[in-house]
């Protein structure tokens, strides 16, 4: 794996990390994102790539919902090797039908701020404690994995937060889930909570974040940084609001930057991302990190110069398209250089000269200067028009 480069010189590194598990919710929490909802074998195709790639938790779907997420549910668990998670709100009913679904770990969930035990829940902070541990013991009981999580921990008042941390561990959970359920965590104090939270509890951390102020994907690191062990993610952060930690953000922050190896095949981020667009329906924005159409696409003159000699110049290094399964491309427009227009017109299959790709480039500002998109058709028929030769015995490439 190659060194991250970063203020060489004077950093001293606080940020090492042991491990960082990947526990995708797509299916469950992903699904909540109005107006997304995927078939039984939309989640069947969308588990099947996440179990392949090596994903260590997939979070199924929540089998109380209706008969159709409980089916999927359960033959998920059937047919994937990942451990199959099943959500539970603390009802005996939600705790049931995940257990009959099969999966190997039921993730049960209450509120713990004072906003949602009275105005969602309406109970009292001691009914929940009450309702929190019978539930753990109850999935415990029956052999599976338990996942407890305090709904909106980070505006739970802290000494109640941990009373309730210590009253769930104390009843066996093996996973204690801290949820910025309404996305207002930032990273430093993120990492203070969770450093808080392992200090009073034996099971294992895991962090799930939102996205309402962007901060989704740094929070779930800095929890990982704090000592938890794995971070609740969807991919193209589909999900309630503004969506979740990224999959691909976390998996490919945690492998380049930390220099933390996921267990992870990489190589199918891409493809996975493009099977989750399609089937939410959700579209996948061009600046999208790691997985949008730009995220390895070079149009400005400096940038494609400095790409087409090394890379490295002018993107992250440690992080290639080649490892998530995409494509570099020297994008033509109103930004381009004679660099990138001499590049594209060799790939066509042309022989130009430096005069004639001086003509072709300011064919090709022009035109992207009228936001027109610049195809490799209208290339071909700029560099037609300057006269430029063909080169022999060229294989086509159109990108
Ligand atoms: C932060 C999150 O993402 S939490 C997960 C949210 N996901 C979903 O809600 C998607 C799936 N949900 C559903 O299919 C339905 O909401 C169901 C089947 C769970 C419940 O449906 P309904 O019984 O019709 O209730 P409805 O959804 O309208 O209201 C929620 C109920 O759950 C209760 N509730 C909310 N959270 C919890 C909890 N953690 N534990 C126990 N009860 C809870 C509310 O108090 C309310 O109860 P009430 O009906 O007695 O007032
Ligand atoms: C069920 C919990 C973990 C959740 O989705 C949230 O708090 O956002």
């Amino acid at each position: 794996m190659r060194g991250v480069e970063f203020f060489q010189g004077t950093l001293d590194s606080t940020d090492e990390i042991e491990s960082a598990r990947v526990f995708d919710t797509t299916l469950r929490d992903g699904e909540q994102s109005p107006g997304t909802s995927f078939s039984y074998d939309d989640k069947r195709q969308i588990a099947s790539i996440l179990d392949e790639m090596g994903t260590h938790v997939i979070e199924a779907g929540f089998p109380v919902n209706s008969d159709a997420e409980f089916e999927a549910v359960r033959d998920i668990a059937s047919a994937t090797s990942s451990t199959t998670c099943g959500l539970a709100r603390v009802v005996d009913k939600d705790i049931e039908a995940a257990l009959d679904s099969g999966v190997e770990m039921v993730h049960t969930f209450v509120s713990t701020s004072d906003v949602q035990i009275e105005d969602s829940m309406h109970a009292t902070r001691e009914e929940v404690v009450q309702r929190a541990v019978e539930s753990v013991e109850r999935i415990k009981d029956a052999g599976v994995t338990c996942m407890f999580s305090p709904m909106d921990a980070t505006r739970t008042d802290e000494e109640f937060l941990i009373d309730v941390i210590e009253a769930v561990t104390e009843a066996g959970t093996d996973w204690i889930n801290i949820p910025d359920t309404c996305g207002v965590a930032t990273p430093t104090r993120f990492r203070a909570m969770i450093e808080k939270v392992c200090a009073h509890t034996d099971a294992q951390v895991d962090v799930h974040t939102h996205d309402d102020f962007g901060l989704a994907t740094a929070n779930a690191l800095a929890g990982i940084e704090a000592g938890a062990a794995q971070a609740q993610v969807s991919v193209n952060s589909i999900g309630e609001r503004a969506g979740n930690a990224a999959y691909e953000e976390y998996v490919m922050a945690v492998e380049s930057l930390y220099q933390t190896d996921t267990g992870i095949d990489t190589t199918r981020i891409t493809e996975l991302s493009n099977v989750v667009e399609e089937k939410s329906g959700m579209d996948t924005p061009g600046n999208k990190p790691v997985v949008g159409a730009n995220a390895f696409s070079h149009e400005s003159g400096i940038h494609a110069a400095g790409v087409i000699e090394n890379s490295d110049t002018f993107e992250p290094g440690v992080m290639t398209p080649e490892m998530v399964g995409a494509q570099r491309r020297l994008v033509m427009g109103k930004h381009t250089g004679t660099h990138s227009v001499r590049e594209r017109l060799v790939e066509c299959g042309f022989a130009p000269t430096d005069e004639q790709v001086r003509a072709v480039t300011r064919r090709v500002k022009d035109y992207g200067a009228e936001k027109r998109r610049v195809t490799v058709d209208d290339l071909e028929r700029f560099a037609t028009e300057a006269g430029v030769e063909r080169q022999q015995d060229h294989e086509e490439v159109r990108a």
